[in-house]
C-alpha cells in the first residue's frame, strides 16, 4: 500500500521536474536546484550523483558486465583525472539530455516503479540509493503522501490524485516533496562531502600508492639491473662450467696419458735396472779391454817404429834399386835398338827370300841371288845384324813390353825416356807402339802409360806424388798439327817448338792436358787418332807420312824426404822410311817424301853426332829431332824400334832399316842421369 502510495505521488522525471518548476513560478516559490540561475546547487547535486552514475553504468551498460575488472579502468580515470570527470557529469546534466537515458537504461538495471519516489534524487548510484533507502527509512520520504487522503481520487489504476481544486493539498503535497527533496539534498551533499573527502583520502592514498608505485619502479629497475649482472654472471657461470667440463675432459685424457706414462716409466725403470746391469758388466770388460789396449798400444808403437824402420830400409832399398837400374841400363846402354820382325800378312814365301832368322840379338836376312850365266848355282847371301833384342814375328804384345818396361819404369825415377819405331810403311810400326784396342794386342804406349800409373800408385805409399801431362803432335811435311786440338778445323792455331832457359822443349799453342789416371790417357789417344782419321780422309794415306809423338810429362814429389823429380816419356810413330826412288812420287808425294826422308836422315845424323860426342849436333835440321831433342840427348835413355816386313818385295826397305838401325845401335850416347833434385 505504502509502495503503491509512492508511485502515485512520483511523477516521471521529466515531466516531475517541469511541473514543480511550473508550480514553484506560478507559486512565487524559489527553489535552487531547479533554478538555471544556481548552476552551483545543480552542479553540487550532479557531483554527488552523476560522476557515480555516469562512471558505474555507463560502464555496466556498454560491456553489459558489472564486475568489478570491468570498472576498474572508469574508476583509474576518475582517480587519476578528477577534475576532468566533474564538467564532464555537470555538462550531461546541465544538457537535459541525462534523464531520459537513464529512463531508458533503468530496466537494464531495476524497475524503476521499485524504487519509488527517489528515483530521480537517486538515480542508478548503489551508494546513493542505499544513501536515498537509508534517509526513506528515517521517514523523511513517507510524509506528504498521507496527510491528503480524504482529498484525493483513485483512479482506475490506483493511483491517488488531488482534487483540481485542492491547490493547497497540492501545496501541501509539493511542500512535503520538498523538504524531501532538501533532507535528502542536505543527506546527498553530506554524502558529497563524505566522497570528498574519502576522494582527498583515496587521492592521498594514491599519491603514497604512486610513490610506492615509483619506488617499487625504481626497486624493479635496480631489481632488474641486478638481474642482468646475474645474468651476466650465469653466463659466465655457464662458460666456466663449459671450461670446467672441458678441463674435467682434458684432465681425464691426462690421468690416461700419466697411466700409460707410468706403465712405461715402470717398464724404462726395469730397463734401466737391467742396462745398469749390463753397464757395470761392460765396465769390467772395459777395464780389462783398456788394460788390452794398453798393451796393444805399446806394441802398435813398437810396431810403428819398426814400420818406419823399414820404411826407411824401403826408401833406401829403392833409391839402391834405381841405382843398381841404371846402372844396367848404362850398361845396355843409353840407346838401344830393337828389331821386330812383322809376320806375314798376305802370301807365303817365296823361294827367293826367306823369314829373318831371329835369334833373341841376332837377325840374319837373307836372300838367294840367281846365278846370270847360268853356269854357276844360285848363291844365298846372308845379311846379319846385332841388335839389343829381336823379336820374331810370333812375338806377342806382351813379351815386346816385357824387354821395354824397366826402360819405362826409368821414366818415374826421373830419366827422360824416348821410344820410337823406325820402318817402311806397314812393316808394323803403329802395332808396335799402339797395337790394337784389344787387350792381348795393345802396344806399347797404353801399356806403359798403364805401368806409369800403377807405379806412381805404389811409390804413393812411399811419399811419392806425381803429376802428368799429355801431349800429342803430329809432323807433317814439317809442320806441327795438336792431335788432341778439339776447337773448329779453320781456327787450328800454328805452333812452334821453343826451347826454355832450363833446355825444355815446349811447342806454342799446343794441348797440354792434366791427366791423372789411365782411362783420361786412352781418351786422349782416342782423340788424336779421330783427328789423324779426320785429315787422312783429306789427304789418302797421310798417317803413314808423318811422324806422331806422344808426350808424357811426369813430375813426382817426395815431400817426407824432400826430394823432386822430373822427366818426359816419349813415344814416337815415325812415319814410313821407304827411299824415294822406289815410290817413284811426285809432286805432293815427292815433297811429303822428302820432308820425312829429311826428318830421318837427320834423326841419323843427331844419333851418330851423338855418338861421336861431336860439339855441334844439329837438332834444329828437322821439327822432329827438334822436338825430340830432350829424349836424345845425354840425359835420356832412348830405345828404337825398327820394324820390318818379311815380304820379298820389301827386301830392300828391310835391309834399309836394318842398316839404319844398325848404326844407331852402334852409338854410346853418354851415361844418363836422372832428373832429381
Ligand atoms: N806383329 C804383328 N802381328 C800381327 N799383325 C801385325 C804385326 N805388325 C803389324 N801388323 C799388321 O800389319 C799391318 C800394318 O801394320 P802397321 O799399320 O802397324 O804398319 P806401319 O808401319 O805403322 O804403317 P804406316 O807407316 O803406314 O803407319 C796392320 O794391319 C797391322 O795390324
Amino acid at each position: 500500500m505504502e509502495a503503491a502510495v509512492r508511485t502515485a505521488c512520483i511523477p516521471p522525471k521529466r515531466d516531475a521536474r517541469c511541473s514543480v518548476a511550473k508550480t514553484l513560478k506560478h507559486g512565487g516559490v524559489s527553489l535552487p536546484w531547479l533554478d538555471q540561475s544556481q548552476p552551483r546547487a545543480e552542479s553540487t547535486l550532479s557531483m554527488s550523483r552523476l560522476p557515480v552514475m555516469s562512471s558505474k553504468r555507463v560502464l555496466t551498460n556498454s560491456s553489459g558486465s558489472e564486475n568489478g575488472q570491468d570498472m576498474a579502468p572508469a574508476q583509474k580515470r576518475i582517480r587519476k583525472d578528477p577534475e576532468s570527470a566533474k564538467p564532464q557529469a555537470a555538462s550531461t546534466v546541465v544538457g537535459g539530455r541525462r534523464p531520459p537515458a537513464l529512463a531508458t537504461r533503468a530496466p537494464l538495471s531495476k524497475p524503476v516503479r521499485s524504487v519509488g519516489a527517489a528515483t530521480v534524487a537517486v538515480g542508478p548510484s548503489r551508494g546513493v540509493l542505499k544513501s536515498s533507502t537509508a534517509a526513506a527509512k528515517g521517514g523523511n520520504v513517507k510524509q506528504p503522501v498521507a496527510s491528503t487522503a480524504p482529498k484525493t481520487v483513485t483512479g482506475g489504476g490506483g493511483n491517488t490524485r488531488r482534487l483540481p481544486w485542492d491547490l493547497k493539498g497540492k501545496v501541501s503535497d509539493m511542500e512535503g516533496k520538498i523538504r524531501n527533496y532538501q533532507t535528502k539534498f542536505k543527506s546527498v551533499n553530506q554524502e558529497n562531502e563524505d566522497l570528498k573527502g574519502s576522494m582527498v583520502q583515496t587521492q592521498s592514498k594514491v599519491g603514497a600508492l604512486q610513490k610506492e608505485l615509483e619506488s617499487q619502479r625504481n626497486q624493479i629497475s635496480e631489481y632488474e639491473e641486478e638481474l642482468q649482472v646475474l645474468a651476466g654472471v650465469r653466463d659466465e657461470l655457464e662458460k666456466v662450467s663449459s671450461e670446467r667440463s672441458t678441463l674435467q675432459r682434458e684432465f681425464s685424457n691426462l690421468e690416461g696419458k700419466y697411466k700409460v706414462m707410468e706403465t712405461l716409466r715402470d717398464s724404462q725403470e726395469t730397463e734401466l735396472q737391467t742396462l745398469k746391469m749390463k753397464l757395470s758388466v761392460q765396465e769390467s770388460t772395459l777395464t780389462r779391454v783398456q788394460a788390452n789396449l794398453r798393451d796393444r798400444e805399446e806394441e802398435v808403437r813398437c810396431l810403428k817404429e819398426t814400420v818406419a824402420q823399414q820404411k826407411d830400409e824401403l826408401h833406401g832399398g829403392e833409391m839402391e834399386r834405381r841405382r843398381l837400374h841404371n846402372t844396367i841400363q848404362e850398361l845396355k846402354g843409353n840407346i838401344r835398338v830393337f828389331c821386330r820382325v812383322r809376320p806375314l800378312l798376305t802370301g807365303g814365301l817365296t823361294k827367293h827370300i826367306q823369314l829373318p832368322a831371329c835369334d833373341n840379338k841376332l837377325i840374319t836376312l837373307a836372300k838367294t841371288e840367281e846365278s846370270h850365266t847360268g853356269k854357276t848355282a844360285d848363291t844365298q847371301k846372308n845379311y846379319n845384324f846385332n841388335f839389343d833384342r829381336v823379336f820374331g814375328p810370333g812375338t806377342s804384345q806382351q813379351e815386346v813390353f816385357e824387354e821395354i818396361s824397366l826402360l819405362v819404369q826409368s821414366a818415374l825415377d826421373g830419366y827422360n825416356v824416348c821410344c820410337f819405331a823406325y820402318g817402311q810403311t806397314g812393316s808394323g810400326k803403329t802395332y808396335t807402339m799402339e797395337g790394337d784396342e784389344f787387350d792381348d794386342a795393345r802396344g806399347v804406349i797404353p801399356r806403359a802409360v798403364q805401368q806409369i800409373f800403377k807405379a806412381a800408385e805404389k811409390l804413393g805409399a812411399q811419399g811419392w806424388e806425381f803429376a802428368f801431362t799429355a801431349s800429342f803432335v803430329e809432323i807433317y811435311n814439317e809442320t806441327l798439327r795438336d792431335l788432341l786440338y778439339t776447337g773448329k778445323a779453320n781456327k787450328r792455331p800454328e805452333h812452334e817448338i821453343r826451347k826454355s832457359t832450363n833446355n825444355e822443349v815446349t811447342i806454342t799453342n799446343l794441348t797440354y792436358e792434366k791427366v791423372a789416371n789411365e782411362d783420361q790417357v786412352h781418351g786422349l789417344i782416342a782423340l788424336a787418332n779421330q783427328n789423324r782419321s779426320t785429315a787422312q780422309t783429306a789427304q789418302n794415306d797421310r798417317s803413314s807420312r808423318s811422324h806422331s809423338v806422344f808426350q808424357l810429362d811426369i813430375e813426382g814429389v817426395n815431400t817426407g824426404r824432400d826430394i823432386k823429380c822430373k822427366s818426359t816419356l816419349c813415344l814416337v810413330d815415325l812415319a814410313g822410311s821407304e827411299r824415294m826412288m822406289k815410290s817413284q812420287s811426285q809432286g805432293e808425294r815427292f815433297k811429303e817424301m822428302t820432308a820425312i826422308n829429311g826428318s830421318l836422315s837427320n834423326l841419323g845424323i843427331v844419333i851418330a853426332a851423338l855418338a861421336n860426342k861431336e860439339s855441334y849436333v844439329p837438332y834444329r835440321n828437322s821439327k822432329l829431332t827438334y822436338l825430340l831433342q830432350g829424349c836424345l840427348g845425354g840425359n835420356s835413355k832412348t830405345l828404337m824400334f825398327v820394324n820390318i816386313a818379311p815380304e820379298t818385295d820389301s827386301f830392300g826397305e828391310t835391309l834399309n832399316s836394318l842398316r839404319f838401325a844398325s848404326k844407331v845401335n852402334d852409338c854410346v850416347i853418354g851415361t844418363a842421369s836422372a832428373n832429381r833434385k
